[in-house]
């Protein structure tokens, strides 16, 4: 089954041009992004800077990469994401997608409250040395994380676009035949280890190898830190895919083929909010030697308040206090009574929607990335704890309450992001994006008995 029928969509050439509003490429073009104080240095491993001081994105974790395929991921010495432009039409259509949805004078709702769910887009950028190669600026999701755990899953229940030609469908279609049935696809992951102190990393090989019925495990395995579950982790994706998913039910005008959630949490032990989190590491019991993605090294300048940096030894702004756990944030506490007062009797599409709703008001405090936050602690219960817990079984369809206190039970949101990525076959339409919605709510429901098989 399609996630829409290419006779509901324009001709490419049509597509393309209704969504193109704002100015074309041009060599930073768009809003500037934020300037971190100190640049970044070349990771251990990734030889000489490229590009006037930007060097490959080392927390890649999926995708075309710099020097391996024609076009690949780049970081700015400012600490932005510089994606190359696919060749035509793959590329233009993602950068007009971009400038489409971050035009200035945009007014639609829609699209407004979709930049809510995307990297900041900061125009495109090419270097003064190679003028003619365009690359779409962005926020680095990450970028506030210090030892950021990311996955990257495409969604929908086929991964080619409605124009695509029989070869490129039937090479999709051999990647991952499961796509229609599962509705999405782990393409990639690193997770963080407290016990070793390193990152284990998974290729597209790794989530081609789930079935419907191992798909549950394998995406488990993002959320283990090599000693526990993180519940916490879990119950704030599933919080965030909500509300992605309530946006997707409210609008028909866009269909996503191939397109992916790229998720982020915070994988050192100190910052997670987790009561389960019983490390036996300590934030100064982590090393700070290369642990492929380590903190800053010796060399590093000595500023506490910013001295944080992520895998990539780009200098994050601090992305919280680390002081007593006196700004226990209200968003937080309003989500978990959301959850637990909610309309637990719902069917699962209203209550999602609902619980979308509830999620939405709760995030209204982290409208946009960039701005720092604070990490949430784990200090105080939450209401309803310890009440009727019983676990379940996979396949076993949950009750929204089951799943709400659930997700209460996982206790303070943790710090995560879940952003869509890759726009290059975004096209207008008429109806809702079945294809994303089927599998974005399948990816819910296993997120959510995750989270149930933990209790
Ligand atoms: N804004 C971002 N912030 C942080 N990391 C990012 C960002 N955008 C992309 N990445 C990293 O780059 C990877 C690939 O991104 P993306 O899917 O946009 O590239 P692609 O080459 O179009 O992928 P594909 O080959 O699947 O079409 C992601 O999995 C993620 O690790
Ligand atoms: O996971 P893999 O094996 O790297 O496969 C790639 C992946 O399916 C990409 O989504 C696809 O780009 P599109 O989504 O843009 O089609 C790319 O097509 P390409 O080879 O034509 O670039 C594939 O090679």
């Amino acid at each position: 089954m399609s996630a829409a029928q290419p006779g509901a969509l324009m001709e490419p050439s049509l597509a393309l041009g209704r969504l193109e509003l704002s100015p074309g490429p041009g060599t930073g073009t768009g809003p500037a992004a934020p300037r971190l104080p100190a640049g970044p240095r070349a990771p251990p491993g990734t030889g000489p800077p490229h590009l006037n001081g930007c060097v490959p994105l080392s927390h890649q974790v999926a995708g075309h990469k710099y020097g391996v395929d024609k076009v690949g991921i780049l970081q700015h010495p400012d600490g932005t994401v510089l994606k190359q432009l696919q060749p035509p039409p793959r590329g233009p259509r993602e950068r007009d997608f971009y400038s489409t949805v971050y035009a200035e004078d945009c007014r639609d709702p829609c699209l407004l409250d979709l930049q809510n769910h995307l990297p900041r887009y900061f125009g495109t950028w090419s270097s003064p040395d190679s003028p003619a190669e365009l690359y779409l600026k962005l926020e680095d999701v990450t970028r506030r994380f210090a030892k950021p755990c990311i996955m990257d899953v495409k969604l929908g229940r086929r991964s080619y676009d409605p124009f695509a030609s029989q070869e490129k469908r039937e090479q999709q279609i051999r990647k991952y035949p499961h796509m229609e049935e599962v509705g999405f696809l782990l393409l990639g992951m690193r997770v963080y280890q407290v016990d070793r102190d390193a990152f284990d990393s998974y290729d597209q090989h790794y989530g081609r190898g789930l079935v419907k019925d191992t798909v549950k495990d394998g995406l488990a395995r993002f959320f283990h830190n090599g000693v526990s579950l993180r519940k916490d982790a879990v119950a704030s994706s599933i919080c965030r895919v909500r509300r992605i998913l309530q946006w997707f039910e409210s609008q028909q005008q866009l269909v996503f083929y191939a397109s992916s959630l790229l998720f982020v949490y915070e994988g050192l032990p100190c910052c997670s909010s987790s009561p389960s989190l019983s490390s036996p590491l300590s934030s100064s019991s982590v090393s700070s030697g290369d642990d492929g993605g380590g903190r800053a090294g010796p060399e590093a300048p000595a500023e506490p308040e910013v001295a944080e940096y992520n895998n990539n030894n780009i200098r994050a702004a601090p992305p919280w206090d680390y002081g007593p756990p006196t700004i226990n944030t209200n968003h937080r506490k309003d989500c978990a009574k959301s959850r637990l007062h909610g309309n637990g009797g719902a069917a699962p599409t209203e209550e999602t929607a609902q619980d979308s709703a509830l999620c939405q008001e709760d995030n209204s405090a982290w409208k946009r990335s960039g701005e720092l936050r604070r990490a949430p602690n784990g200090n105080g219960g939450v209401e309803g704890e310890g009440e009727g817990r019983s676990k379940s079984s996979e396949g076993e369809e949950l009750q929204g309450e089951q799943v709400k206190r659930r997700a209460g039970d996982a206790a303070e949101d943790a710090e995560v992001e879940v952003r869509m990525i890759d726009f290059a076959h975004v096209f207008p339409s008429q109806s809702h994006d079945h294809g994303y919605i089927y599998g974005l709510k399948h990816l819910l429901t296993v997120l959510e008995h995750i989270l149930c098989d933990a209790a």
